[in-house]
């Protein structure tokens, strides 16, 4: 049996796969994400490390976990989580949805050319780098007490284990690496005024990094078993849906959204602000596109419009007039990365009247980030690769009405499979399951999830929704320049 953990956005949540690769426990913790100042995304570190032990023993209430033989690794990735010599927390976390450096993006393009090459990446403000670069700017006294820079569930590796380590996948989205040869870049770091020594030691994401803490284990009923690189989420959430081979492709409604297609070696195409990622398997690399608010959008929504919760609110765009004029949402509430890379991209309802009511506005939120997501897929595909199959994953796809409307607004096939709501759990848990039988290909352990329901694109309603997308696209590009709303 092994166990895989997922540093998600919206909480924690931990798997227990037997050995046939079966999902026999699962347990979800919540987190919350606090927005002190426009354009910040922040949470307490700590938290994590609270929720991750209550799920811990909430799924050992659930299933005995002595046979556990390995913990996997997931987690948000980019966040920025500092810790001094005493390994204290400095500061909260700086999230991946965080867009408060702007100016620090330009500074290090400017001054590093270079670094679109070495990272295969735009810098944005998601990204860790120009997020440290914030820090020395605008928190001098916290830099300078800086002894570490880990990644959300490389944090939790640090509770678990007291080892400082990150996996290739993740390590891609600070910047810092090298993508294509796999290694930080003292280059890029030195840009940041960081060091090596401030940087955790890099593994493959099948790889053993270290060994859950004694006490940890008699706690959780456990041995004290082997604890496994793992991988970002959109990584582990490929590896979790046997999407390790050149063509395959991923859309995952988390908290984000994110198009995530494996790719043939290393490929970039940094001015469209696709991203250009290590996988998590060695000589493995991907690109993705990533829109801030996805899911998100929904729990939004749902609040604002009084629905009790999420599949509130998609049952009430169920039941959305057709015989009312469209309804436009931009779905930008935390900024935007691909394709627009603005991080003072604002959400956006257009076209409202009287005959709309919420369920219009339901419908709408739906579709908008449907159309974004949709946008994503484009850049994705004019780097010149396009996928043979697309799987959902996430706790957006649990919808089967949003399923089949992205089906529709993108015009593609797409698979849902059983297990794909717990996409990077399942993938950090897998990714576990290799490390303890290095001699096997990973194809071999990797089997595709079950097929659970395949939605196939309408053509006519395709037709109509690319007319919308059009003025979606129209809406966006008259207002983004009333969007940056800082100095009113
Ligand atoms: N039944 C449902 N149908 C559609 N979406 C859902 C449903 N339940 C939860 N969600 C959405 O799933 C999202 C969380 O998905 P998840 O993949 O766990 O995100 P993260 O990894 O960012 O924490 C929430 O933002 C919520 O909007
Ligand atoms: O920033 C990115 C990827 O570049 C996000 O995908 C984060 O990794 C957060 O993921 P979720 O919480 O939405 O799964």
């Amino acid at each position: 049996m092994v166990i895989g953990i997922d540093l998600g956005t919206s909480g924690v949540k931990v798997v227990l796969l037997n050995d046939e690769g079966e999902v026999v426990a699962s347990q979800t913790e919540k987190l919350t994400v606090s927005r002190p100042q426009p354009l910040w995304s922040e949470q307490d570190a700590d938290s994590w490390w609270q929720a991750t032990d209550k799920a811990m023993r909430a799924l050992a209430q659930q299933h005995p976990l002595s046979q556990a033989q390995a913990i996997g690794l997931s987690g948000q990735m980019h966040g920025a989580t500092l810790l001094d010599a005493q390994h204290q927390l400095l500061r909260p976390a700086i999230l991946w949805n965080d867009g408060r450096s702007l100016a620090q993006c330009q500074q290090l393009e400017e001054a590093l050319p270079e670094a679109r090459r070495i990272t295969g990446n735009l810098m944005m403000p998601g990204f860790t780098a120009p997020k440290l670069l914030w820090v020395k700017q605008h928190e001098p006294e916290i830099f300078t007490r800086i002894a570490k820079v880990l990644l959300p569930k490389d944090y939790l590796r640090w509770r678990l284990t007291g080892v400082f380590a990150s996996d290739m996948s993740d390590a891609a989205g600070t910047m810092w690496l090298d993508v294509a040869q796999r290694c930080w870049s003292e280059t890029l770091l030195n840009a940041c005024g960081l060091t090596l020594t401030q940087m955790p030691t890099l593994f493959e994401g099948n790889q053993i990094t270290g060994y859950l803490h004694s006490q940890l284990a008699q706690q959780w009923g456990m041995e004290s078993v082997p604890v496994v690189a793992g991988g970002g989420d959109n990584a582990a959430g490929a590896i979790g849906s046997g999407m390790i081979n050149a063509g395959q492709g991923m859309l995952s409604l988390g908290t984000s959204g994110v198009y995530f297609v494996v790719s043939e070696g290393f490929l970039a195409n940094p001015e469209s602000a696709v991203h250009s990622f290590c996988h998590a398997l060695p000589d493995r690399w991907h690109l993705m596109s990533v829109m801030l608010s996805a899911a998100a959008c929904l729990d939004w929504a749902a609040a604002l419009t009084g629905c009790a919760d999420v599949p509130a609110l998609l049952a009430e765009a169920e039941r959305a007039r057709s015989d009312v004029p469209p309804l436009f949402f931009l779905p930008y509430l935390s900024g935007e990365r691909t394709p627009h890379n603005n991080p003072q991209a604002k959400g956006v309802f257009f076209g409202m009247t009287h005959q709309h009511g919420r369920p219009e506005l339901a419908q709408a939120v739906l579709e908008g980030v449907g159309y974004a997501l949709a946008e994503g897929m484009d850049a994705v595909h004019a780097c010149g690769i396009r996928p043979s199959s697309i799987m959902l994953i996430g706790g957006g796809a649990r919808s089967a009405y949003w399923r089949q409307m992205l089906a529709d607004i993108c015009g593609q096939t797409l698979d849902y499979c059983q297990g794909g709501d717990v996409g990077p759990a399942l993938g950090a848990a897998r990714l576990a399951q290799l490390a303890l039988r290095p001699e096997q290909p990973p194809e071999a352990l990797l089997p595709a999830l079950p097929l659970a329901q395949r939605h196939q694109p309408d053509a006519q309603r395709h037709q109509r929704y690319q007319a919308r997308r059009a003025h979606f696209a129209r809406i966006y590009q008259q207002l983004a320049p009333l969007m940056d709303t800082e100095s009113l």
